[in-house]
């Protein structure tokens, strides 16, 4: 394995995942680099991945400043929480997220993607370029919002709501924290760091409020509509969920839930922009399966083309291509050739996808954008190297919402307009903040259908 010493390399602009996976065609599947003083390892080895992300919570951990930030800013819970305490906040997340739940959010879902469906009508009949990731954002923050504290913030159509503003720049403000040399805002606060703080105030103000609302609803007996009534509502063999565990968690929620969720459409919008013919057969699906309007998550369940071209744009641009993990002891683990010594908070790089796009053996068509792999079961890329979620015990619990909120979204606009590239603005590049995003990522629109 050769060691680099490599921080320069990795601030040259290019996103870090793609220097990443360069380093691995370069220098094989395991590597170590140098960030800053801190040695690091990288990996794509399928057996290396597996190994470290499935012996959670016990020998491996998230690293240990990412948690830290995010717990700074009232953001304790599933996602940070470690040992016992991970344990028991993640059954009560999984639950409310769980496939009955999901029915009783799907009025939400369907609500906002029907807004998004009459801007887009909107801005083809005003022959108007739409900034594609702005448009995605507002979406899921609409969602999330909505779906975590029962708040409707309804930015889809332009309402003035300060917290909303502000909400957008919580991610990359978030982002530089983590990526900061060193945690400079605990001594100095910039103008950025005061307002990350205004927002996460604003925005805890906002959970307690609904908090006091979901508290009464659930007194009554009522079912859960959002995630923070899922949460008030104690789990049969558990004591109920502290405040702090509650409001931590819909934090959480907000956090994992938004940046994630508005790029994987953004990045599925960009493949389509080129692929008039894929556009084509999802219009036809969406008409088929949605005539009757949008009755359910199971008719979601019948769109397998949309869904296809969601894991297909996802396998090309996944937003999370790599999490961190770092051992809680020195620890000897499997590797595809053998084993390797990490000592103890040794952070370790694990790329979730890099092998479905780069192994020309499994996908000698690896570069092409084509939906239709993922309907036959025989090239369907296996669930390692291609994890998008995560995986072991801490992958994503909210992959079924997520793929639900994708996946109708694409439908729905894909039956209402056409969707061409609009590119002024010069290519579209992959930035990497908290997850992987599209910039210059601008489409014309064209009206297909009278709307019903
Ligand atoms: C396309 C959208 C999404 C992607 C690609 C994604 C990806 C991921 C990944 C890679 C992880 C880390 C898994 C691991 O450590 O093995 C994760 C964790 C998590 N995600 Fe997602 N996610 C998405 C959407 C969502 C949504 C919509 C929610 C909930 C509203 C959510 C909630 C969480 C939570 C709570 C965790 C922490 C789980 C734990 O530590 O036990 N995610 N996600």
């Amino acid at each position: 394995m050769p060691l680099l010493g490599n921080l320069p390399e990795l601030a040259r602009g290019e996103a870090m995942n793609q220097v990443l996976e360069r380093w691995c065609d370069r220098f094989g599947p395991t590597y170590r680099v140098r960030l800053g003083g801190t040695p690091a390892v990288v990996t794509a080895d399928p057996v290396l991945v597996d190994t470290v992300l499935r012996q959670r919570p016990d020998a491996f951990r998230r690293p240990s400043i990412m948690s830290e930030v995010i717990d700074e800013i009232g953001g304790h819970g599933v996602f940070t929480a470690e040992g016992a305490e991970w344990r028991r906040l993640r059954k009560i997340a999984t639950q409310s997220l769980n496939s009955s739940y999901l029915r009783q959010y799907f009025s939400t879902i369907a609500e906002v993607t029907a807004r998004m469906r009459n801007s887009w009508v909107s801005a083809a009949d005003a022959g108007a370029s739409v900034d594609v990731l702005a448009d995605m954002q507002r979406y899921t923050l609409d969602v999330t919002t909505w779906l975590a504290t029962g708040h409707d913030l309804n930015s889809v159509d332009g309402n003035d709501d300060s917290l909303l503003s502000r909400l957008v720049e919580l991610f990359p403000a978030f982002a530089r924290r983590i990526n900061a040399p060193f945690p400079y805002w605990r001594h100095v606060k910039l103008p950025q760091d005061r307002r990350l703080d205004a927002t996460v105030e604003e925005l805890a103000a906002l959970v307690r409020f609904q908090f006091v609302k979901a508290r009464e609803r659930m007194a009554g007996g009522a079912e859960p509509t959002n995630f923070l009534e899922a949460l008030v509502r104690p789990l049969e063999d558990e004591p109920a969920a502290s405040d702090d565990e509650v409001l931590g968690n819909v934090v959480t929620m907000l956090l994992a839930g938004e940046d994630t969720t508005s790029s994987t459409p953004a990045w599925a919008v960009h493949r389509l922009s080129a692929h008039p013919e894929v556009q084509e057969r999802v219009a036809a699906e969406a008409e088929a399966v949605l005539a009757d309007g949008l009755a359910d998550p199971a008719a979601v369940g019948r769109l397998t083309y949309a869904r296809a071209v969601i894991d297909e744009a996802m396998r090309l641009n996944p937003v999370t291509p790599f999490i961190v993990v770092q051992p809680n002891h020195d620890i000897t683990v499997d590797t595809a050739e053998g084993s390797l010594r990490l000592k103890q908070g040794t952070p370790v790089f694990t790329l979730l996808t890099y092998g479905s796009r780069r192994d020309r053996s499994r996908f000698a068509d690896h570069d092409e954008f084509r939906p239709e792999r993922w309907l036959d079961e025989s090239s369907a890329p296996a669930e390692l190297p291609y994890a998008p979620f995560g995986a072991g015990p801490r992958f994503c619990p909210g992959r079924n919402l997520a793929l639900l909120e994708a996946t109708l979204l694409i439908a729905t606009l894909c039956r209402a307009v056409t969707i061409r590239a609009h590119d002024a603005d010069g290519p579209v590049r992959e930035r990497m903040g908290f997850t992987a995003f599209p910039t210059g990522l601008a489409v014309t629109l064209h009206r297909r259908e009278a709307l019903g």
